[in-house]
């Protein structure tokens, strides 16, 4: 064991390459020698980055090359009733931002479900996908793998589900263009988002196809999963999990709420986040969901870059006899409550706050009621930001809180 300078200086003498140091020292020794090389090397003061509350080690399969930690205020908003199937009670929702007013908005709509009595959420579908793209030699050769696909769903499963004690193999879709054939498997990840978990398993599949047919294996990923990137098929077929939310508003409480009318605000939401996002061809028929899912997804530990997908969402609003009806539908949010960043101490107890921390009994039942809470935290972020914008008060409200 050696001390941090020591470390840093072998690193600038070209000793130990920098993501060697955890084979030298322990972890926080090893964060601590790169904070050094940096502060020689840049003069950055970085007592704040080194001074968090976990033991380094812990964040071994997270990162690489670490050296602290970013910390960001984490909030909560609510309480927030929700009825859903793994959701039966009011729950504070964690978010961590640096946005000034966007818990304060999420809170004012949680205010508003709560006036009104509870919002109702379902998980509608659950598959985490991965689309290998395979090389053929013709259109011919082609349709001829597909149909072997087609006709070899039970030896892929058990190929597949030979890798994993929790996930399930749902369904494998060839997709073919030219001398390219795209298969777009999905899988029940359970409690697990499920992205490395089916990356595993398709592997393992994928070498059955090549076994099997002529198709040659060119990545594991081929861009039709969709992962981390803008697209339809996610928004129209679903990934991860497919969850909606919706309440009704009476009109007493939306007028006390917003300070306006539910006609108003289905205005604005029909302009807006229909008209508007179509006339931009936008994927996010929503005013602010990435918000609520970038603000959840943070706090408990999910891949803040599937934020990308878990944005496409569209928002329905309708002025009914007596009040408001709204509506979210998120058809693609990649949420877990094992693995990948949750297992980190600030996360896992964020999810603690949910009481859904690690995995749930039946399996699934925890990454169902994380994919409910987000929807109905949506939802509420939703009405408000309408709302705000319905009554006009969108710039005065940033002024006051977010600057
Ligand atoms: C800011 C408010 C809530 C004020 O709203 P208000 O009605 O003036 O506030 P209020 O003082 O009367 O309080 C009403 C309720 O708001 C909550 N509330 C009020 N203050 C706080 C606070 N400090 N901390 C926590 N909660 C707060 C709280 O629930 C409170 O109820 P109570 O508990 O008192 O019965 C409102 O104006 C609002 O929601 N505005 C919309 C802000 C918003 O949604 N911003 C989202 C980010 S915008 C963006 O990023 C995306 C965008 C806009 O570009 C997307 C697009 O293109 O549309
Ligand atoms: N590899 C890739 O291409 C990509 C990886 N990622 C990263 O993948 C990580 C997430 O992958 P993910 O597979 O979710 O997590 P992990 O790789 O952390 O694996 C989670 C494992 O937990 C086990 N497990 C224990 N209890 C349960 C339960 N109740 N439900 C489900 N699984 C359980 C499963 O083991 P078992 O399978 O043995 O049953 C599962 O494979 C994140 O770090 C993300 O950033 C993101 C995008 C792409």
């Amino acid at each position: 064991m050696t001390d941090a300078a020591t470390l840093a200086a072998r690193v600038r003498d070209g000793d130990l390459r920098l993501y060697e140091l955890e084979d030298h020292a322990d972890a926080a020794t090893a964060a601590a020698a790169r904070r050094h090389l940096l502060a020689e090397e840049v003069g950055a003061d970085l007592d704040t980055i080194a001074d968090y509350a976990f033991d380094a080690a812990v964040a071994d399969a997270n990162v690489e090359n670490m050296i602290g930690a970013t910390q960001i205020p984490l909030a909560i908003a609510g309480p927030l009733p929700i009825d859903g199937e793994c959701t039966s009670d009011a729950v504070y929702l964690p978010l961590a931002t640096t946005e000034g007013a966007l818990v304060a908005s999420v809170n004012r709509g949680a205010a508003a479900i709560r006036d009104a009595g509870e919002a109702s959420t379902r998980v509608l579908k659950r598959g985490m996908t991965r689309a290998p793209v395979f090389s053929v030699a013709n259109v011919e050769e082609a349709a001829a793998v597909a149909d072997w696909v087609r006709a070899s769903f039970d030896d892929l499963a058990a190929a597949a589900e030979s890798t994993t004690s929790h996930g399930e193999l749902q369904e494998v879709t060839p997709y073919v263009v030219g001398d390219s054939v795209f298969l777009r498997f999905s899988y029940d990840t359970k409690d697990a988002m499920g992205m490395n978990m089916a990356t595993i398993a398709t592997r393992a599949a994928a070498e059955v196809v090549e076994e099997e047919t002529p198709a040659s294996l060119v990545a594991v990923s081929g861009n039709l999963c969709t992962d981390k990137k803008p697209a339809a098929i996610n928004a129209i077929q679903g990934r991860g999990r497919s969850v909606a939310a919706d309440v009704f508003l009476p009109s007493e409480v939306v007028e006390a709420r917003f300070g306006t009318t539910a006609e108003a605000i289905a205005e604005v939401n029909t302009r807006k986040n229909l008209i508007g996002s179509a006339k931009a061809a936008s994927f996010g028929f929503n005013a602010h969901v990435a918000n609520v899912v970038a603000a959840a997804f943070l706090a408990t530990g999910q891949d803040i870059a599937q934020v990308v997908e878990g944005a496409n969402a569209i928002t329905s609003v309708e002025a009914r006899e007596s009040g408001l009806y709204a509506s979210v539908t998120l058809p693609s949010l990649a949420v877990g409550t094992v693995g990948g960043g949750t297992k980190l101490p600030t996360q896992s107890e964020a999810l603690d706050i949910l009481g859904i921390a690690g995995g749930g009994d039946p399996p699934g039942s925890n990454g169902d009621a994380l994919a409910e809470v987000v929807a109905a935290g949506a939802l509420a972020g939703e009405l408000s930001l309408l709302g705000a914008l319905a009554g006009r008060h969108l710039a005065s409200a940033h002024a006051e809180h977010g600057r």
